[in-house]
């Protein structure tokens, strides 16, 4: 253009071309400082519209940009919503873009990637896979196209579950050309692999109408005219979906000139075409007026311009079957919304899974909730738990003033069986997942499991701490007989214990509560490629969970643990009076052993059925052992009212080894049995005081030597006191 325009011999009246908006861009830009109207036939950058840039610009191809109507359309007619784009980074293909991405929203699309290269789009490739990408909008030159299909091809982004729709007006076959500075190393066989199905979106480039155009020829006579020109085989030739642009544009000028003048006579003084020169803006405003009103039929359809020096026109789809790119719809922009864009009946699109792919991986939700069968079972178990500790409380109640159920200090049994009950009543709670209760309800059931939990291992645990303690108090206090330990001691020692854990607790609501949380678990393929499960587990947690919980565990493994200790201790008791300490030491024990078990599996254990199982169990057994064997011994009472010598038995005497405290312990047994072998003489001295009929004063004596064991004078409820 600068050699043209500095050559003074001739002086020139338009500027036909470029073809590349690259060579447009800076020509059109400078050459309306000589007043020169300039038309490009094929460029396509966005940035041409730019009437301040590019004042006398015409093109008689439309901008990139319009084809993003082209893409909603097609879009929303396959029900893809989530989309990527790739694009070079010029304004042909950045610009385009940005618009595309800024109407992405209006028209319900999700991007879920927008990835640009200047370069090689190895990476960037990459990325969209990484993304999940299966709608691909791709904007670059087709140079760049082979290197994005290669890289495609290496990723496995081609084929039934990916669809490309990049730009319609490459070269023939361009994915088997070479060129040396964008290089891939795809065979020509991979690379038709990789292009097979992609769509385009283009400028119908011939128009449909079957009458002669401007040019007093039809289409078909344009094209076959065409084709005898050029010979052999025209579509390979560069520039070739072009042409009837080119034909088009060249038309456009003549006929601009034509008119322009007719105009240029009118003038006074007239003027002539002939008389132009660089200077002459009157004559140049003239020029731009009849192109800007150009309109006619032209082998690619009608030729008219918008304001800004854009082409109207039609639009088309295509597709790439088989190595060849055939028409499957066109785009009609003056048609109703839902009849824009048609498809073809013949050739139509060929899916190459079948039908048209799923525009992302499909993520599928699977709830983790604790299965119905499994709930039930273990309500079962738990509800048959609570009968029981019903049925000993029942017990306990019914026979609390026989003898072996009053030295065993009923009431505090009684908290041993609330926390029992309390235990078994959070499996009820554990079990209500969102499967079972509102969403919004859950955290409720969360905390009540949290809260029966805490409290009930607290008094049943307690409890029995508390009888151990005593147990150990009395054996090995120096002053043996004088020691002194009342029930109520015991009542405000498990009074104490659960108003500790009450009090984590309610600073643990009040601080920093629980919460629902929905977990995601990690992403399972199926075998549908489109379809993925997600498992998700609504959950409870609190931020400082780690902590509460440590807290409780701490408070009551230190009572598990010092409960262990005292049982040990006392293991060789086994004075009737004091009847359940050895059952609870056993107790102790098992839920010692169980606890270390059974708190670091459902810790570690993610599956919400085996957690809950294993929970629910050694719940339901770590409490059923402990309520039986503290309550089981107690029920032959039932028919021994006054079961003599039985409450007076000793542990082994004379062992080697044998510690203090054995000792004392032995000594104390010793002491027990010869009071037994008194009360045995008393008895038979009453029987023969009975016998001689002193009937009235025996009653009183009975009563005595039933409650002999109170003869120091300590409480009757309380026998381990004496
Ligand atoms: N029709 C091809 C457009 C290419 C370009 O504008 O550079």
């Amino acid at each position: 253009m600068y050699r043209e325009l500095y050559n003074k011999t001739t002086t020139k009246i338009m500027v036909l071309g470029a073809g590349c908006s690259i060579v447009t861009q800076p020509t059109a830009q400078a050459s309306h400082h000589w007043n020169l109207i300039q038309l490009s036939y094929s460029s396509a950058s966005p940035l041409l519209s730019n009437r301040n840039l590019f004042p006398k610009f015409f093109r008689a191809f439309p901008p990139e940009t319009v084809f993003n109507v082209v893409k909603f359309a097609m879009l929303k007619h396959f029900g893809w919503k989530r989309v990527a784009t790739l694009h070079q980074t010029i304004d042909l293909f950045s610009l385009p873009t940005v618009a595309f991405l800024d109407h992405a929203e209006e028209n319900g699309i999700e991007i879920i990637t927008s990835e640009s290269f200047a370069d090689s789009p190895a990476i960037q490739v990459s990325n969209l896979k990484k993304q999940g990408a299966r709608i691909i909008i791709g904007n670059f030159y087709e140079t760049k196209a082979r290197q994005v299909f290669c890289q495609a091809y290496k990723e496995g982004m081609y084929g039934k579950k990916y669809v490309w729709i990049i730009t319609g007006w490459y070269s023939h076959q361009w994915w088997l050309s070479e060129d040396d500075e964008n290089r891939h190393d795809c065979t020509k066989e991979q690379m038709a692999e990789a292009v097979q199905g992609y769509f385009t979106t283009d400028a119908l480039p011939l128009s449909l109408a079957k009458e002669p155009g401007v040019a007093g020829i039809t289409t078909a006579q344009f094209e076959a005219e065409y084709k005898e020109y050029v010979g052999g085989e025209p579509e390979t030739l560069s520039g070739y979906q072009e042409a009837p642009y080119g034909f088009d544009s060249v038309w456009t000028i003549a006929l601009a000139l034509q008119e322009a003048e007719t105009r240029l006579q009118d003038l006074v003084p007239p003027k002539t075409i002939a008389n132009f020169s660089y200077d002459d803006d009157e004559m140049a405003k003239i020029f731009f007026e009849v192109i800007n009103a150009t309109n006619f039929e032209g082998v690619s359809g009608p030729v008219q311009f918008t304001y800004d020096g854009d082409r109207k026109g039609l639009m088309q789809v295509e597709q790439n079957q088989d190595g060849a790119e055939v028409r499957v719809g066109i785009y009609h922009p003056t048609a109703e919304d839902e009849n824009k864009l048609r498809w073809t009946n013949d050739p139509r699109i060929v899916w190459q899974g079948g039908k048209p792919p799923a525009d992302s991986i499909l993520e599928e939700e699977l709830p983790q909730t604790i299965s119905q069968d499994l709930f039930i079972g273990m309500a079962i178990l738990a509800a048959a738990g609570i009968v029981l500790a019903i049925g000993f409380l029942a017990f306990n109640v019914r026979f609390r003033n026989r003898r072996f159920i009053k030295m065993s200090s009923p009431k505090i049994n009684n908290l041993i069986l609330l926390g029992g009950m309390l235990m078994y009543v959070s499996i009820f709670f554990n079990g209500l997942d969102t499967s079972r209760v509102p969403f919004d309800s859950y955290v409720w059931m969360c905390k009540a499991n949290t809260w029966c939990l805490g409290i009930g291992f607290s008094l049943a645990f307690g409890a029995m701490f508390s009888k151990t303690w005593r147990v150990h108090k009395i054996f090995t206090s120096k002053t043996m007989m004088k020691t002194i330990i009342k029930d109520y001691q015991l009542y405000v020692m498990v009074a104490v214990l659960v108003l500790i854990v009450t009090l984590v607790l309610v600073i643990w609501e009040i601080v920093d509560p629980l919460q629902t949380v929905v977990r995601k678990a990690a992403r399972q393929q199926t075998d549908d490629l489109d379809v993925v499960i997600i498992p998700v587990h609504v959950t409870c947690e609190s931020t400082w969970q780690v902590y509460w919980v440590g807290t409780l565990i701490c408070i009551e493994g230190l009572l598990l643990v010092f409960g262990a200790f005292l049982a040990w201790e006392t293991r060789k008791v086994t004075v009737p009076a004091l009847n359940d300490s050895k059952y609870i030491g056993m107790s102790v024990y098992n839920t010692v052993i169980l606890s270390f078990i059974v708190v670091p599996v459902s810790l570690i254990l993610d599956e919400v059925n085996a957690r809950y199982v294993i929970m629910s169990i050694f719940n339901v057994f770590a409490t059923t052992l402990t309520l039986c064997l503290v309550f089981v011994p107690k029920l032959k009472v039932r028919n021994d009212i006054h079961p003599k010598g039985s409450m007076l038995s000793t542990m082994k005497s004379g062992e080697e080894g044998e510690s203090d405290s054995d000792k004392r312990i032995r000594i104390l047994n010793d002491m027990i049995q010869r009071l037994q072998s008194s009360l045995v003489k008393k008895d038979d001295i009453i029987k023969e005081l009975e016998t001689a009929g002193v009937s009235g004063q025996t009653k009183h004596h009975r009563d005595s030597a039933d409650e002999g064991i109170n003869t120091a004078g300590t409480s009757q409820e309380d026998p381990a006191t004496s």
